[in-house]
C-alpha cells in the first residue's frame, strides 16, 4: 500500500488523482491540501479519511474544522500547513498539484523530509529547478513528472543512455488560436481562451496553453528534469495531442509515447512507476479512426510568449522566475477581465527587460524576485502603459 499526500486535491490534477486512488486498492491518502474549496475538500475527507488536511485560506480552515468536528482529521492552514502536509510522517509520495509558485516551499520541504515527488506543479521547477534538482539527488528521493509531455519524455528515455539523445521534441497542441495572426488575437475574451481543443484542465494552465506560454514553461521544466540544454528542446505543433512528446537519438531513431489526451495515465504512471497498472475504463488510441497525425512549426511571432520562454530559459538565474511571476499575475488579471489577451506576453517581455539578473538565486531571492515582478507589472499596468 503506497501512502500519498496530495497538494491541490480539489483541482483538475488533484481530482483525477483522487479518481485513481478510488479505483486502486494499493493507494492510501494521508494528507490533502487546497486553497479555499472546503466543500469539495470535505467530501474528499469523508471519502478518503486523511490524517491531515490544509486549507490555505485561514477563515475557510476555521469553517472546515467546525464542519468536520465529528472526524479525527486535523485541519491546518497557511504555508506552515502546506508544509505539514508535504512532510506528513506516513506519506511516501507527495503529489504536487497546486497551481503556481506557491508550490516551491512545500516541495522543497517534502524533499528534505525524504518524500518522493510526483510533480505536476511545473512553476516550481521553472523557478527553483537549480535548488530542487540537486536536493532530489542529495536526499536520494525520486521526482517523477506528471506533466504529460514530460511523462512521455521520461518514458522515451527509459532504459536508454541519455548521452545519445540528440534532441527532445516537445509537442504542443497549439491551443484554441492555432493558425491565427497576431491581429486576430487582440479581442480574445477569457471565454474564448478557456476552450482548449483537447484537454480539460484548470483555468490558469488553459490560458497558458492559449498563449503557448505553457510550452515556454515546459521547455524550462524539461531542461531541469532531463538535464538537457534549452536549445536541444524543440517545440513542434501536433494538433491532435496523441503523441505526447519524443526523443530523437544521435542515430536518427525517434522514440515517442502516445496515448489519448487523458491526464490519468501520466498521474498513474508517476504514482506506480515502474509498475504499469491496468486502466480499465480508459479510452484507447484507435489509429484507424484517427487516420492522421499532423505537425507544424510553432509561430513564435504570433505566440511571442513562447519565444520569451526560450529567452528566459537561455538566460537562466532569476529570469525564469520573472517570466513565470509576470505570467501568473497577468493571467489572473486577464481572467478577471482587467487586461487583454496580448497584454499577457507583453507584460512578461517588459518585466524581463526591466529585471536585473541574479545568476544563481537563493530561495529568498526567488521569492523576492516574484514580489518585485508583481510590483513591476502592477505598476506598469496602473501607469496605463499597456
Ligand atoms: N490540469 C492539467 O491537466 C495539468 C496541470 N498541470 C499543472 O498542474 C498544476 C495544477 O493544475 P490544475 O490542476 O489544472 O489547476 P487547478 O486550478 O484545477 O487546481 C489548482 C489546485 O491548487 C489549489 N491551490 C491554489 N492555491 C492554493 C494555495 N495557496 N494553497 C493550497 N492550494 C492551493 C486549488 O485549491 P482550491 O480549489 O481550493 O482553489 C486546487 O486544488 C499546475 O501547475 C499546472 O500547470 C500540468 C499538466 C496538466
Ligand atoms: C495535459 C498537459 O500536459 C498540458 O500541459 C497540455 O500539454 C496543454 O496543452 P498545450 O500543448 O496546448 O499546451
Ligand atoms: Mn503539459
Amino acid at each position: 500500500m503506497k501512502k500519498i499526500s496530495v497538494l491541490g486535491s480539489t483541482g483538475s490534477i488533484g481530482t483525477q488523482t483522487m479518481d485513481i486512488v478510488r479505483n486502486k486498492n494499493d493507494l492510501k491518502i494521508t494528507a490533502l491540501a487546497a486553497g479555499s474549496n472546503i466543500e469539495l475538500l470535505e467530501q474528499q475527507i469523508r471519502e478518503f479519511r486523511p490524517n491531515l488536511v490544509c486549507v490555505f485560506q485561514e477563515d475557510k480552515a476555521v469553517l472546515l474544522r467546525e464542519n468536520i468536528r465529528d472526524l479525527d482529521t486535523l485541519v491546518v492552514t497557511g504555508m506552515e500547513g502546506l508544509i505539514e502536509c508535504a512532510t506528513e510522517s506516513e506519506a511516501e509520495t507527495v503529489v504536487t498539484a497546486m497551481v503556481g509558485m506557491i508550490g516551491i516551499l512545500p516541495t522543497i520541504e517534502g524533499i528534505k523530509a525524504g518524500k518522493n515527488i510526483a510533480l505536476a506543479n511545473k512553476e516550481t521547477l521553472v523557478t527553483a529547478g537549480h535548488i530542487i534538482m540537486p536536493l532530489v539527488k542529495e536526499k536520494k528521493v525520486s521526482l517523477l513528472p506528471v506533466d504529460s509531455e514530460h511523462s512521455a519524455i521520461f518514458q522515451a528515455l527509459n532504459g536508454e543512455d541519455k548521452r545519445y539523445a540528440r534532441q527532445i521534441i516537445l509537442t504542443a497542441s497549439g491551443g484554441p488560436f492555432r493558425g491565427r495572426e497576431l491581429s486576430e488575437l487582440k479581442n480574445i475574451t477569457p471565454g474564448d481562451a478557456l476552450k482548449h481543443p483537447n484537454w480539460a484542465m484548470g483555468q490558469k494552465i488553459t490560458i497558458d496553453s492559449a498563449t503557448m506560454i505553457n510550452k515556454g514553461l515546459e521547455v524550462m521544466e524539461a531542461a531541469w528534469l532531463f538535464d538537457i540544454n534549452i536549445d536541444q528542446i524543440k517545440v513542434v505543433i501536433h494538433p491532435q495531442s496523441i503523441i505526447h512528446s519524443m526523443v530523437e537519438y544521435v542515430d536518427g531513431s525517434v522514440l515517442a509515447q502516445l496515448g489519448v489526451p487523458d491526464m490519468k495515465l501520466p498521474i498513474q504512471y508517476a504514482l506506480f512507476y515502474p509498475r504499469r497498472m491496468e486502466m480499465p475504463e480508459g479510452e484507447r488510441v484507435d489509429f484507424v479512426k484517427l487516420k492522421q497525425l499532423t505537425f507544424e512549426e510553432p509561430d513564435m511571432n504570433t505566440f511571442f510568449g513562447l519565444k520569451l520562454g526560450y529567452e528566459a530559459g537561455r538566460i537562466g538565474g532569476s529570469m525564469p522566475t520573472v517570466y513565470n511571476a509576470a505570467n501568473e499575475w497577468a493571467v489572473a488579471r486577464f481572467l478577471e477581465g482587467k487586461i487583454r489577451f496580448l497584454d499577457i506576453p507583453t507584460l512578461i517581455g517588459e518585466a524581463m527587460s526591466h529585471h536585473k539578473l541574479i545568476q544563481n538565486p537563493t530561495l529568498n531571492e526567488i521569492l523576492n524576485t516574484e514580489i518585485e515582478t508583481y510590483d513591476f507589472v502592477r505598476g506598469f499596468d496602473r501607469a496605463g502603459l499597456l
